[in-house]
């Protein structure tokens, strides 16, 4: 099992020592990793318990009910898709979140609570993202920048995706995620089972559920803030083929606003690896949306950096 970094997030209030100490912990995770736990993150037991349910009783409705919601759009604010790519096969639901009276009428009218449930869920995530990315843009020590780009994460967009891997025994396909990184300033996740996996250092390493703990991702657009400090971590999903159950993720995925422009925070463009230098271009959710609508086989952040 992998030994990776826990946030306690009471810590964070605790007192001085404690809060700088818990900082230090998100720096070296964040940099080391690209990923850390979260436990004791304040969202009640019963919320998650309630999304997983809504979200299990979801994926179970008639293939032509859900199959209304697909969509070829990756922009599209609520999209059902049967993936398959390469050998890995997971069914997902895609829905924007925030602001959450603006999406909500475009949610899955069935199961009966989904809304609400799901409604939720999202917005306690969201608090929490909320607190974690303060604590982030903290640990870059980006004090002149903090204002503005904490508020400009505030009003950003949020992304759920509901993922569902059907029991291995059931399909001749491979279940699972393929490697990715996400488009994503942090992603949250939440698992029903095992599953997870992280590269590190050019192995893959197995994320166990700690009980009560939900899982943080630095996404490419956070590499970008932290002029390549912070490393978007590469992940897949390979649920366990021993188990009969469908495993459910949902991760939470938090961004600025779909148009609005990320680069390197300017106080650490002097901290480039390479010397001196701005790593990467400016850009926006929009631009890597349709990036992975074209098919292009380098991935986005290779399009994106200043050689
Ligand atoms: O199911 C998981 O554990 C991972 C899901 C994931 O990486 C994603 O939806 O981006
Ligand atoms: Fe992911």
């Amino acid at each position: 099992m992998a030994d990776l970094p826990i946030i306690n997030l009471p810590l964070l209030h605790r007192d001085p020592l404690a809060k700088s100490s818990v900082i230090k912990k998100i720096r070296d995770a964040c940099h080391r990793y690209g990923f850390f736990h979260v436990v004791d993150h304040g969202i009640p037991d019963r919320v998650i318990e309630d999304a997983l349910k809504v979200s299990g009783e979801f994926f179970q409705l008639p293939m032509a009910e859900k199959e209304e919601l697909a969509s070829d759009d990756v922009c599209k604010e609520v999209r059902f898709c049967k993936l398959e790519m390469g050998e890995f096969a997971r069914d997902f639901l895609k829905l924007y979140a925030n602001p959450l009276d603006h999406f909500l009428a475009s949610w899955p009218r069935s199961p009966p609570y989904y809304r609400e449930k799901m409604g939720i869920y999202s917005k306690e995530v969201r608090k929490l993202s909320i607190e974690l990315f303060g604590a982030i843009v903290e640990s870059l020590n980006l004090d002149n920048q903090t204002n503005h780009l904490q508020k400009n994460f505030e009003q950003g967009l949020q992304t759920l995706v509901l993922n569902s891997y059907a029991p291995c025994s059931e399909s001749d396909k491979k279940i699972g995620a393929p490697p990715h990184t996400d488009h994503s300033i942090i992603t949250v996740l939440l698992q029903s089972a095992p599953g997870l996996e992280i590269e590190n250092g050019e192995t893959w390493k197995n994320v166990p559920n700690l009980k009560g703990s939900l899982q943080v991702l630095v996404g490419v657009h956070l590499e970008v803030i932290s002029n390549g400090f912070y490393k978007s971590v590469l992940h897949r999903a390979i649920p366990s083929c021993g188990d009969s159950i469908t495993r459910l993720s949902i991760a939470s995925l938090h961004n600025l606003a779909i148009d609005e422009v990320v680069e390197p925070a300017a106080e650490l463009e002097i901290d480039g690896e390479d010397g001196n230098s701005r790593m990467y271009k400016g850009s926006s959710l929009r631009d890597y949306l349709k990036h992975l609508a074209s098919g292009e086989k380098r991935g986005f952040i290779e399009t994106i950096k200043i050689n």
